[in-house]
C-alpha cells in the first residue's frame, strides 16, 4: 500500500487508553467506518488480496467481522458466513470456546454453512492474541473446509497472534500493523 493510503487508515483509527480496562489501548475501527474513503479503500485492499483465488466463503466473526467480512465477500464474488457469539443462531452449530485478550466467549458456525473442500478466507477488524480467528478456523476446519488465509484490518504484533495462524498452517494478511498492546 502507498504511504498515502497507509497514513489514511492510520489517521481514522483511534486509540482509546485503559478501555475496555486499564493496561489495554483499544484500537477503534468505527471512525475507520465513519470515513467513507477509509473504509472503502479498507474493503477494497482485502477484496484485492483475495479476488481470484476461487475463494468460495468469507467467514466474519461477530460482530466487527461482518462489517468488513460482508464486503470482502460480495467483492471476491464469495459467500458470507457470520461466526456468532453464543445462542444467535437458528439451526444446528459446531462451537468453539476462546480467550480473549480481555476474557472468554464462544463462538459458532451453522453446520451446512461451509461444505467440505470448500476454500474459505476468515476476515476481522483486528488480530491480538489470535483466539478469536484460531476458533474461527477450527469450527471451519470441523466442517472440512479448506482456510486459505485470515485478513485483518489491524495486527498487533506484540501478542503474537499469527503463531497461532502458523500453527494451523494459515496465511495472515494485515493492513496494518500497531506497536502496543
Ligand atoms: O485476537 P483476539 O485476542 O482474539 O482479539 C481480537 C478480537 O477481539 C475483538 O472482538 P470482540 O470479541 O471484542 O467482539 P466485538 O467484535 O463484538 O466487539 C476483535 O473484533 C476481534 O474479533
Ligand atoms: N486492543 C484492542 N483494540 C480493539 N479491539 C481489540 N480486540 C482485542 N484487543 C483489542
Amino acid at each position: 500500500m502507498d504511504s498515502a493510503t497507509l497514513k489514511l487508515l492510520t489517521d481514522s483509527i483511534k486509540s482509546i487508553e485503559d478501555y475496555p480496562k486499564a493496561g489495554i489501548t483499544f484500537r477503534d475501527i468505527t471512525s475507520l467506518i465513519e470515513n467513507a474513503a477509509a473504509f472503502a479503500k479498507t474493503v477494497e485492499l482485502l477484496a484485492e488480496h483475495y479476488k481470484g483465488k476461487g475463494i468460495d466463503k468469507v467467514v466474519g466473526t461477530e460482530a466487527r467481522g461482518f462489517i468488513f467480512g460482508a464486503p470482502v465477500a460480495a467483492a471476491i464474488g464469495a459467500g458470507f458466513v457470520p461466526a456468532r457469539k453464543p445462542g444467535k443462531l437458528p439451526r444446528a452449530t459446531v462451537v468453539q470456546v476462546y480467550d480473549l485478550e480481555y476474557g472468554t466467549d464462544m463462538l459458532q458456525i451453522h453446520k451446512d454453512s461451509i461444505l467440505p473442500g470448500e476454500k474459505v478466507v476468515v476476515i476481522d477488524d483486528l488480530l491480538a492474541t489470535g483466539g478469536t480467528l484460531e476458533a474461527t478456523i477450527k469450527l471451519i476446519h470441523e466442517l472440512k473446509g479448506d482456510v486459505v488465509g485470515a485478513g485483518v484490518v489491524i495486527e498487533l504484533p506484540e501478542l503474537n497472534g499469527k503463531a497461532k495462524l502458523d500453527a494451523q498452517n494459515v496465511e495472515l494478511f494485515s493492513l496494518i500493523q500497531f506497536e502496543g498492546e
